[in-house]
């Protein structure tokens, strides 16, 4: 590339690029990872109104870690220019897989608009809202997995013109971008992946988005009302939120297809990536003009301003952990279930098994194999509640045989420790990258390295595997294990015990509440773990797994 390059990292080739700029695949020097970099634009690079809406935004979106979400870690910006780096993602665009595969069919369509609603539910719960989703700005990775990225890239006002196909009759009014326009340009993708195109095509884009009827008599009749609803010319016909979609979305799936639709679709999905990424890229369509009367208003405010609050598909575990059913639905959205683990053989007599009567020693057997053939994963973690939280921490970890896993990460605090920092840890030495150099710290005590030593413990798979081995209460459905641990017991536990122990007396809680979900071959890919009541002094660990396998060669960064 000519021109500027984002200080510490080693460009190896350009990925693609589009209206807003060119992306490239680099590698991080100290860490070795590998990123793309999103050169911006240079006008865009130069548009102060961009800038500082795209500056405040970068804040909410680096703390945003979902699976459905590509990970947003920086934006740098220098006299000569601008670019926001972020996670590669192994995979291809959807405009990519349409491109080559033409419609996708139901099951991974419903896959998709599924993969996209949980991305959508994290960045509303944070209010953030994207602005311009349509296919190229959904990635499809090796596992099916669809991962949202480019979110408010398009300058205010102009979201519409991003995506004329995809954009809401209220933008076509200047009106700014909010989650309900999300929403319907999630359902303009779908639509697309059913069809083959999206559902208004042609002349004059904006009004066919206020006037036309919507055409859902190309779809199958089961998904309809999905279409009808998701494509509401009104806001407030569209569903409440992306959860609530979601919800939707999932019965009419499971009453079209059966339970095992979301397997098959993101099989299928996986399939179709697959493929398109084998064949060369094809030309980029040409951007259609924006043909409605009304021009778009200029300068008209992007982000919304009072927004509902938007829940969080993972605050359907709280509801699962409770036993609600509904909410469990919501959170299986991955139904490659593992098998049940076999009972422990022995000759020695059974132990008593836990209340709701699933023995744990077989299923910590399956985890401790499967992640021992897979030593390293990426991961996201956030503890939030009372008493000095909330610390995240997002990236990857190595599990090194006899030793405590390594890590690379991009973490954050309360205090003195709030910004974001980039960090290393190998053994018991934290590296905390200071401007170019990195500074090195032990682990533990306050601040960063007390931050660093929380996300450590929280995501570790010991705490999960703790959890499990002290439970006097669990239970299985498909995929997700949900129960109860004492906090005295816990606290006992070798490793993590003091983090218990300081749990149980920050909160007073004498229960720990948990759910854990696996894939098919037992590898955790989502975890919740509560001390404390719903509402009240509490502290809660969510956090997430993906790409297990990775094995990042972590070392200690010069
Ligand atoms: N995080 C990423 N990891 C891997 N590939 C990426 C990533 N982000 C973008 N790409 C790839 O880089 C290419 C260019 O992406 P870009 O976002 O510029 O395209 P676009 O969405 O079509 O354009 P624009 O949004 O600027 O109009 C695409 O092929 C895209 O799939």
């Amino acid at each position: 590339m000519n021109g500027w390059t984002v200080p510490g990292f080693t460009h190896e080739r350009e990925l693609g690029g589009g209206t807003s700029g060119r992306v490239v695949l680099a590698v991080d020097d100290p860490t070795g990872t590998k990123v793309a970099i999103k050169y911006l634009d240079g006008a865009l690079a130069a548009d102060e109104a961009f800038l500082t809406r795209f500056r405040a935004a970068a804040r909410p979106l680096s703390q945003l870690e979902d699976p459905n979400v590509v990970d947003f870690y920086d934006f740098v910006e220098s006299a000569d220019g601008a670019a926001i780096v972020m996670q590669r993602v192994d995979g291809v665009s959807l405009r990519r897989v349409l491109a080559a595969q033409g419609p996708t069919g139901p099951l991974a369509a419903l896959s998709m608009l599924g993969g996209t609603l949980l991305g959508l539910a994290a960045a509303h719960e944070r209010d953030i809202v994207h602005g311009s989703m349509r296919p190229a700005n959904v990635l499809v990775d090796g596992e099916g997995n669809a991962r949202l990225t480019d979110f408010a890239t398009a300058p205010a006002g102009t979201e519409a013109q991003h995506g004329p196909q995809y954009a809401a009759a209220e933008l076509w009014d200047g009106a700014p971008a909010t989650p309900a326009t999300d929403l319907y340009a999630a359902t303009a993708i779908f639509y697309e992946c059913l069809t083959g195109h999206p559902p208004y095509t042609g002349r004059n884009m904006a009004r066919q988005h206020r006037e036309a009827p919507i055409p859902a008599d190309e779809v199958p009749g089961p998904l309809r009302e999905l279409i009808h609803h998701g494509l509401a010319k009104e806001p407030d016909k569209r569903p409440k939120s992306a959860a609530d979609y979601l919800a939707a979305l999932e019965e009419a799936a499971v009453s079209a297809y059966g339970p095992s639709w979301e397997a098959q679709g993101r099989g299928r999905l996986t399939e179709l990536a697959t493929q398109a990424a084998q064949q060369p890229e094809p030309p980029k369509p040409k951007p259609s003009r924006s043909s409605g009367r009304n021009p778009i208003v200029a300068g008209a405010q992007g982000g919304g301003g009072s927004r509902a609050r938007w829940i969080l598909a993972a605050v359907a575990v709280l509801v699962v952990a409770a036993g609600g059913a509904g909410a469990m639905t919501l959170l299986n959205n991955d139904d490659k279930q593992p098998p049940e683990p076999t009972p422990a053989q022995s000759s020695t007599p059974q132990p008593t098994l836990p209340a709701g009567g699933v023995d744990p020693a077989p299923l910590i057997a399956r985890i401790d194999q499967a992640t021992a053939k897979a030593p390293g994963a990426a991961f996201s973690y956030r503890q939030t509640g009372c008493c000095g939280f909330p610390v995240t921490g997002r990236g990857t970890f190595g599990l090194v045989q006899g030793a405590s896993p390594s890590y690379t990460m991009k973490m954050a605090g309360t205090g003195s420790a709030r910004k974001a920092v980039q960090a290393v840890v190998v053994q018991d030495r934290l590296y905390v990258r200071a401007g170019k150099k990195w500074r090195p710290t032990q682990l533990g005590g306050r601040g960063y390295p007390a931050v660093a030593d929380q996300v450590r413990q929280g995501s570790s798979v010991a705490n999960l595997t703790t959890l499990l081995r002290s439970a006097t209460r669990l239970t299985r459905s498909g995929s997700i294990y949900q129960g109860e641990a004492p906090a005295a017991k816990l606290a006992q536990s070798p490793g993590i015990g003091p983090m218990y122990a300081r749990m149980s007396q920050e909160t007073g809680a004498q229960q720990i509440a948990f759910a854990i979900k696996f894939d098919a071959g037992f590898r955790p890919v989502k975890f919740w773990v509560r001390a404390g009541p719903e509402k009240g002094r509490n502290q809660t660990q969510r956090g997430s797994y993906s790409q297990w396998g990775r094995k990042p060669a972590v070392k200690v960064p010069r």
